[in-house]
């Protein structure tokens, strides 16, 4: 079977996991108000698919589910389900436009959690598929720890999901164990195999979930699961704002790739999700961490001055951002010129390097950075020096 997906002009489909994955981080739990403020914000930026939970959790769940699908304009909502009867029987009436049906891809996870072959399970699937056809659902077939399981049986289990109707299906790197060259190579024998549509699932436990996503999408992928700020399982998921930034500036990667994402909105979103999950950002998460487009640096702020090109991988309003200029242990004399000369003070050479010395040694102290009455009273040492070298003379 021969895919035309890679040639396809679409956008990659971003399918944003927050409310489903990255509600499995360890001891979050959002309310009904946060998912669904959460949801809206992901619509509003144009995320086109949420994956909002797991009915099988039982009726309070599936009533928030139902919430979340109502409140939903243009984005498709996506339940995770085990592919068992009574997971799928679940998703009945709540508003859902996807199924994801999960089943374990490695024989690891096969014969160790289910005690099931891989011919007893692909026998399970046109079953299990129509079931979820019946509730008007389209289907994805979930290959949990694919990146564990042999290339010929996934090939297997793509077939036999093409089969039965269903209409996707998910490679999970349910451990986080791929890396990128690895990663494009299965990814695109998958697509280059079947005629379904190829989802990424990537985790991040040896830091290289965006790597692989955007792998995939060199791959052919058509779509890939991201969560806000990389919540999820353990290390969490591939970074909602980290793929679809890079999709967005990375011109090495695929034209079609980019979806039609507003990259400002990222920061708002990530502040919303860490307020709910009660997980702050850290202070250098690539795009939205505070301290992402600050500098410090002397040959780093004097080249932002003369263009920002010298030091800016992208303008930082792009995302919402913008750079910030800071003086500390690193600063050089053109810096402490330009941000006094900011607040109305123009400093003479000697003067810059007079307070180049004594920063190190306060930052050193502080292990901070000077707040602007700090710098005040810098200025004010300076100029008490000053007078005592007039008076001298
Ligand atoms: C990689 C992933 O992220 S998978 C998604 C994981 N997410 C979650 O587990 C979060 C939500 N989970 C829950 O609320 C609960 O686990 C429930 C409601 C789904 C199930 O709860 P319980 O019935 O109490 O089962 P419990 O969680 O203890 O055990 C899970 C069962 O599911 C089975 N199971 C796991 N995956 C699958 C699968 N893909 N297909 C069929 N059965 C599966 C396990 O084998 C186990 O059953 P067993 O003990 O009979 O072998
Ligand atoms: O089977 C799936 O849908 C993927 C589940 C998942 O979250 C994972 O494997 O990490």
């Amino acid at each position: 079977m021969a895919s035309c997906q890679s040639l396809s002009d679409a956008p990659v489909v971003i399918n944003d996991t927050t409310l489903r994955d990255g509600e499995q981080t360890a001891g979050v739990a959002f309310s009904l108000t946060e998912k669904l403020a959460i949801a809206s914000a992901l619509e509003q930026a144009g995320v086109t698919e949420l994956e909002v939970g797991i009915p099988a959790m039982g009726p309070a769940e599936q009533e928030v589910i139902q919430a979340i699908t109502a409140s939903l304009t243009t984005a498709e909502a996506m339940g995770w389900c085990r592919m068992l009867p009574q997971d799928i029987a679940c998703c009945r009436g709540l508003g859902l436009d996807w199924v994801d049906l999960s089943i374990p891809a490695s024989e690891q996870q096969r014969q160790s959690k289910l005690g099931l072959t891989e011919s007893q399970l692909l026998a399970q699937i046109p079953e299990r598929v129509a079931l979820a056809k019946d509730l008007g659902l389209r289907v994805c077939i979930g290959l949990e720890d694919a990146s564990r399981a042999s290339l010929s049986s996934l090939l297997r289990v793509a077939d036999a999901a093409q089969a039965a109707g269903a209409s996707r299906i998910r490679y999970a790197d349910t451990l986080g164990i791929l890396e990128p060259f690895g990663c494009f190579e299965q990814l695109n024998a998958l697509v280059n195999h079947t005629d379904l549509q190829v989802e990424m699932h990537a985790h991040n436990d040896l830091g290289l979930a965006t790597a692989n996503s955007l792998a995939a999408v060199r791959a052919g992928a058509y779509s890939v699961n991201t969560t806000v700020a990389g919540l999820g399982e353990r290390a969490g998921n591939a970074p909602l704002e980290e793929v679809v930034a890079a999709l967005a500036l990375l011109p090495s990667l695929p034209a079609r790739s980019a979806p039609a994402i507003a990259l400002a909105k990222l920061p708002q979103i990530c502040q919303l999700v860490a307020l709910s999950s009660g997980r702050q950002l850290s202070q250098q998460k690539s795009i939205v961490g505070e301290g992402v487009f600050t500098h410090e640096s002397g040959i780093h702020v004097a080249g932002l001055l003369k263009d920002p090109n010298n030091y800016q991988a992208f303008q930082p309003e792009i995302v919402g951002r913008s750079h910030q200029m800071v003086l500390g242990k690193h600063s050089g004399t053109r810096a402490i010129q330009a941000i006094y000369q900011h607040q109305g003070i123009e400093l003479s050479h000697s003067q810059a390097q007079q307070l180049r010395g004594w920063l190190r040694d306060w930052a050193e102290c502080h292990k901070r950075n000077p707040n602007q009455l700090e710098l005040a009273a810098f200025y004010q040492q300076l100029q008490t020096i000053n007078s005592e070298q007039i008076v001298a003379a």
